[in-house]
């Protein structure tokens, strides 16, 4: 049986991804909510949608098969039937902060006068108070209803699908996020792999699902072949999460290393993809400022230990690091806005390291990042840029945005 998930590299050539196209969540909040959303700025929805179609529209015009989240989990919910919205329904409103009590049952009131679709568009998107029919007469709901807007928020970080999930091999991870703006999106991941006949049912493996305590991104995950991952010690991703999941990966999979590399724990950089990302089978994106003195990083190489524990090489040559572990004489790492600090830092801001590559040397990019594209062009790569303006304002850009579902081996 071919699994519905096969991802064996950052690069082979892309067949299958799954998008989410920005909806209402992406508006739908205030100035004060932003920092709280891990959001800059409010986007301009129209336009947002219509630069993420142009995203989807490249990606289809190179033969790839464009999956959507926002569909797959509401025919998930369809071919489950009635327990499994209710079960989803339930577990969505104690994650949203209702467990019970007169709130949690307005809302599931309201939601289950939807369709399915309705109901996942809706949950995506936030439910304002005052739309929901609901007079508190206990002091508990009335107490709670005064001041602040929302009953659930919107999730304006679900066009970001690279994160809440990550394929790896013939399975995947689906991630416990670390800030409470996003815990709630692994859910519908959740879902579609258990549910959705596409994947329920079809020897999809789980490395590590929703159910932790510590915290890991798919952001940070990178598949760097059948047996070597790349994983970023940041602010998203937890030291302990990663031991973790290396674990599993060593004991039920084809995978022998984990390079666990650290990187400054901030917003601009909070993923390892933000500022380092494969995109040949010798060539990688880096951005100048994660490399200390002499162009050192901290690295830890972890391998299979005795007895199920890990081993751990820590080295600060990362070019080193990486053409020992994938075999290689020699390796590109091509810096983010050619190296200038200005442009660096200007174009590492709205993704300018952030590439999606979908075969071995052909990336997408944002345009903005006029710097680093021509600097990759001219180090032989052939660049598909897509527009901007709108979509780089969640501080995320082309590989954010897509979760390869499948990939040919290189
Ligand atoms: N893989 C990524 N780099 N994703 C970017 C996510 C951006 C999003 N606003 C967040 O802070 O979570």
């Amino acid at each position: 049986m071919t699994s519905p998930i096969h991802v064996t590299s950052e690069i082979g050539k892309l067949k299958t991804v799954l998008l989410k196209r920005p909806g209402r969540e992406i508006e739908n909040f205030t100035p004060d909510m932003m920092p709280r959303l891990l959001f800059d700025d409010i986007p301009y929805l129209p336009i947002a949608q219509k630069e993420h179609d142009y995203f989807a529209d490249t990606l289809r015009d190179n033969g790839v098969e464009v999956l959507y989240l926002e569909k797959l989990a509401a025919e998930a919910l369809d071919a489950g039937g009635d327990k499994v919205r209710d079960d989803f329904l339930e577990q969505m409103l104690t994650e949203s902060g209702y467990a019970a009590g007169a709130i949690h049952d307005a809302l599931k009131e309201y939601l289950d006068s939807m369709n399915n679709q309705d109901m996942v568009n809706k949950i995506m998107e936030g439910i304002r108070k005052n739309e929901v029919d609901f007079v508190p007469t206990d002091l508990v709901s009335a107490a709670e209803t005064e001041g602040y807007e929302f009953y659930m928020d919107p999730m304006p970080n679900l066009y970001f699908t690279r994160d809440p999930s990550a394929s790896i091999g013939e399975g995947l991870s689906i991630n416990h996020m670390t800030f409470p703006a996003r815990q709630r999106e692994s859910l519908f991941n959740e879902i579609v792999i258990k549910y959705h006949p596409r994947f329920a049912n079809q020897g999809v493996h789980v490395w590590r699902d929703r159910n932790h305590d510590t915290r890991i991104e798919g952001g940070d995950e990178l598949v760097l072949n059948d047996h070597v991952m790349a994983i970023g010690v940041s602010q998203r991703t937890s030291a302990d999460a990663i031991q973790d999941i290396a674990k599993s990966l060593f004991k039920e999979g084809h995978f022998d290393t984990v390079i666990a590399i650290k990187i400054p724990h901030n917003h601009a950089m909070m993923h390892l993809d933000t500022v380092f990302t494969m995109i040949n089978y010798d060539q990688f994106t880096v951005h100048p400022g994660i490399l200390g003195e002499g162009g050192h990083i901290d690295t830890w190489t972890i391998t299979p230990g005795q007895n199920g524990e890990l081993n751990l090489d820590h080295r600060t040559d990362l070019k080193q690091v990486l053409k020992d572990a994938l075999k290689l004489d020699d390796l590109d790492l091509i810096p983010t806005g050619n190296g200038d600090p200005i442009i660096a830092g200007r174009e590492q801001w709205n993704d300018g390291s952030n590439t999606l590559a979908i075969a071995p040397g052909v990336v997408v990019t944002y345009n903005r990042n006029y710097v680093s594209n021509d600097l990759l062009r001219k180090h032989g790569l052939k660049v598909l840029e897509v527009i901007s303006s709108e979509l780089s304002r969640g501080r995320g850009g082309p590989r954010c945005m897509s979760c390869p579902i499948v990939r040919e081996d290189i």
